[in-house]
C-alpha cells in the first residue's frame, strides 16, 4: 500500500498530506481551491481533478474537509467520490462529523462496493505535522488494518472503536470537553488580569498543580497577548460544540458547561473570529482598553 489519494488541504489535510509522502506514500491529493493543491506539486505529490478522479486512481482515499456539509457533498456531489469508488477500494473520512452523516457516507459507499471507515484524530497543526496525531477509527476492521502504515505515520496511536459512528462520537466527546475548558482558561485569564493579578503567574500556577495540561500551557501565553494564530480554526470548534450539544439532545444528556461554552464560541464567530485559533474564546470576555 503506497498510494494514497488525500481530498481536502486545509491546516490539517495539507500537513498530514504531507507526512503520507515524506514517509514512502505516492500521494495524489484534491482540494476545492486548486491552489492549495500546486503549492504541493514541488514535493513530487500529484494532482486528481476531482475526488472521482483521485478515488478512481487509487486503491485508498483518505478525506479531511470542514464539516457535515463539505464531507457529504464530497462524496455525494458530481465528480465526487461515488462516482468510482468500487470493489476493493477504501474510503477513509478523518474529517470530524456526526455519526448520523458518516453513517450516510459509509452506507453509500458500501451500496457501491467500497470499503469505509471513519477516523477523526484528536490533535492539531503541530501533531499533524509531527505525526502525533491520535487517530480515531470505525467500521470495517479489514480496512482498519490496511490503513495501519498511514496510520502510523500520521499518528501516535490509534483506536478502533467498533461499529461507524462511534468514531465521531469519541471525537466529539473530547472536543466538548476541550471547549469548556478552553472556555474556562479564558474566563479565568480576564478574572486574574481584571482583579489585579498577573496572567503569566496564573499559567504557572495552574501548570504545577492537579489541572496542568499541555493545552493550558500552549495556548494561554499567546492568550494574555491577545495572539490567536489559527491551528485549530474557531468555527470548527463552535461547529464540534453544536455537535456534541446534539448528541447531548439524542440521548436525554443535560449540559449547561457546553452549552454556555458554545454560546460564548457563537459570540467569538459572531465577532469576526471564527478564522482565527479557538483560544479566540478569550476575545468574547475580554475587556477592550
Ligand atoms: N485544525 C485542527 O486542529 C483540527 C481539525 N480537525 C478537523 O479536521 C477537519 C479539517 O480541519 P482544518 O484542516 O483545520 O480545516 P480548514 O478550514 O483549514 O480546511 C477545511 C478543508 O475543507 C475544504 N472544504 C470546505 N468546504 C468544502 C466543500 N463544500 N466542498 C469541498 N471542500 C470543502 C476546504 O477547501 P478550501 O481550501 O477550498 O476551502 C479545506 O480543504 C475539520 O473537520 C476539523 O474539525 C480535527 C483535529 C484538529
Ligand atoms: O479537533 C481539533 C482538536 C485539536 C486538538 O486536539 O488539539
Amino acid at each position: 500500500m503506497n498510494e494514497v489519494g488525500f481530498l481536502g488541504l486545509g491546516i490539517m489535510g495539507k500537513a498530514m498530506a504531507m507526512n503520507l509522502q515524506n514517509n514512502g506514500f505516492n500521494v495524489t491529493v484534491w482540494n476545492r481551491s486548486q491552489s492549495k493543491c500546486d503549492e504541493l506539486v514541488k514535493h513530487g505529490i500529484s494532482i486528481g481533478e476531482s475526488p472521482a478522479a483521485v478515488i478512481g486512481k487509487c486503491k485508498y482515499t483518505i478525506a479531511m474537509l470542514s464539516d457535515p456539509e463539505a464531507a457529504l457533498s464530497v462524496v455525494f456531489g458530481k465528480a465526487g467520490v461515488l462516482e468510482e469508488i468500487c470493489n476493493g477500494k477504501g474510503y477513509i473520512d478523518m474529517s470530524t462529523v456526526d455519526a448520523e452523516t458518516s453513517k450516510k457516507i459509509s452506507e453509500a459507499i458500501k451500496s457501491k462496493g467500497g470499503c469505509f471507515l471513519e477516523a477523526p484524530v484528536s490533535g492539531s497543526k503541530k501533531p499533524a505535522e509531527d505525526g502525533q496525531l491520535i487517530i480515531l477509527a470505525a467500521g470495517e476492521k479489514a480496512l482498519y488494518d490496511e490503513m495501519l502504515p498511514a496510520f502510523n505515520v500520521l499518528g501516535k496511536k490509534s483506536y478502533f472503536l467498533g461499529l461507524v459512528g462511534n468514531g465521531a462520537k469519541m471525537k466529539i466527546v473530547v472536543n466538548m470537553i476541550m471547549g469548556s475548558m478552553m472556555n474556562a482558561l479564558s474566563e479565568g485569564l480576564e478574572l486574574a488580569d481584571r482583579s489585579g493579578l498577573d496572567c503569566h503567574e496564573l499559567l504557572d500556577v495552574l501548570d504545577l498543580g492537579a489541572i496542568a495540561n499541555p493545552m493550558f500551557k500552549l495556548k494561554g501565553p499567546a492568550m494574555i497577548k491577545n495572539s490567536y494564530p489559527p491551528a485549530f480554526p474557531l468555527k470548527h470548534q463552535q461547529k464540534d460544540m453544536r455537535l456534541a450539544l446534539a448528541l447531548g439532545d439524542q440521548n436525554a444528556i443535560s449540559m449547561p458547561v457546553a452549552a454556555a461554552a458554545n454560546e460564548a464560541f457563537k459570540k467569538a464567530r459572531s465577532m469576526g473570529f471564527g478564522d482565527l485559533d479557538f483560544s479566540a474564546v478569550h476575545e468574547s470576555v475580554r475587556r477592550y482598553k
